[in-house]
């Protein structure tokens, strides 16, 4: 098949919490995205993002329990397979474009390499863009810190700057100084909560620079280098489950003492907390020691109503921090 028609994928990639769902949550309302169909990869043991997304869909394809870039090329290069395959048997709606969300932690170079060397997949898809997602809050500190997030901006086509609306204008002016030293030749779009110049991004002519470069364009490119991603430290993540309603307060109270004290070693935080009343669950996000502004759902995902929270930390023992957050509401129903 010619490269203009096969179908493009779009990777959006990021450091853990850096806004790529938001981002796409937004482009699916953008009238360029068309009909997409959505792989979503998650670092937790539980997916969250996926219903974050968007509403049921059975082209959303979740591919949890590791990360694409390294234990799962396969199970990419499977989905990918699988979501032709579904289409020409009319299983799901047709498609004219591919979107994957990949972990915090990933490294993009080889979820390309997986897309332009597969010999099913690479002639069917072409990578449209590698858009990476940087926070300014912690941007800087992910750079200087973690070779992750280095990585993906290295290998980006372009990069979205998140979360301007949080800091000066002297830190935004800062970040693009590192990020113009990393990678000089990334297209550089402002964002506000997920709002970007959708246009400028996908826009034809712009040619795929950073990973792409990387991979020559029979797709029989140099092998990736050997992923040392998630090698920071120990990264590990938990899905703690509470039965009972929270006790909101002793919530906000624990969480306000866990990152006082932990804050930098938890990476993210993301979950569903039921803190009873109508309606679905609060939303959790945090980002290292940014807690953002939790959102009420109309209503609940699935039909599991338990709390449930995503914990990504890197040299802290997970064990402590569910004993703990246990602890704190066991006390307040007994209060
Ligand atoms: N203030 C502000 N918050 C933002 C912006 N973009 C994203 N956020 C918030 O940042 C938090 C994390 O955003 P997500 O889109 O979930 O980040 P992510 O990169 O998908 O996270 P992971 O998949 O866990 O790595 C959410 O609470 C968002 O609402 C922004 O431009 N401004």
């Amino acid at each position: 098949m010619s490269v203009e028609n096969r179908i493009p994928v779009l990777i959006v990639s990021g450091f853990l919490g850096s806004g790529k769902t938001t981002l796409l949550r937004r482009f699916l309302r953008h009238p360029l995205a068309g009909e997409v169909a959505i792989i979503v990869n998650e670092f937790g043991e539980v997916g969250i993002d996926h219903h974050l997304i968007r509403k049921t869909d059975e082209r959303t394809v979740l591919l949890d329990h590791g990360c694409i870039c390294c234990s799962m090329r396969s199970d990419l290069a499977h989905a990918l397979r699988e979501l032709l395959s579904k289409r020409d048997r009319g299983a799901i709606p047709r498609f004219d474009r591919v979107v994957i969300e990949t972990t915090g932690l990933a490294d993009p170079v080889p979820i390309v390499h997986t897309i332009v060397s597969d010999p099913v997949v690479r002639n069917h898809f072409r990578v449209e863009r590698l858009a990476v997602t940087l926070d300014a809050v912690s941007g800087q500190t992910n750079l200087a810190t973690y070779g992750e997030a280095v990585r993906q901006i290295a290998a980006a086509d372009a990069v979205i700057l998140t979360k301007l609306d949080l800091v000066e204008e002297e830190v935004v002016d800062e970040l693009r100084a590192t990020l113009a030293a990393i990678n000089p030749s990334a297209m550089v779009l402002d964002s506000a909560f997920g709002r970007t110049d959708f246009d400028r991004l996908l826009a034809a002519g712009v040619a795929g620079l950073g990973a792409l470069e990387a991979v020559s364009a029979d797709g029989t490119g140099p092998e990736p280098a050997p992923v040392v991603a998630h090698g920071m430290g120990a990264v590990a993540s938990r899905c703690i489950v509470i039965d009972r309603p929270l006790d909101w307060h002793m919530f906000g109270v624990w969480l306000t003492m866990l990152l006082h004290r932990h804050g930098s070693r938890i990476l993210r935080m993301k979950g569903f907390l039921n803190v009873g009343g109508e309606g679905g669950p609060l939303v959790l996000e945090g980002v290292q020691h940014v807690i953002h502004a939790p959102r009420h759902l109309r209503e609940w995902p699935d039909d599991d109503r338990r709390s449930r929270i995503v914990v990504i930390t890197r040299d802290l023992d997970i064990d402590l921090i569910e004993e703990s957050l246990h602890a704190f509401q066991n006390a307040a129903q007994s209060a």
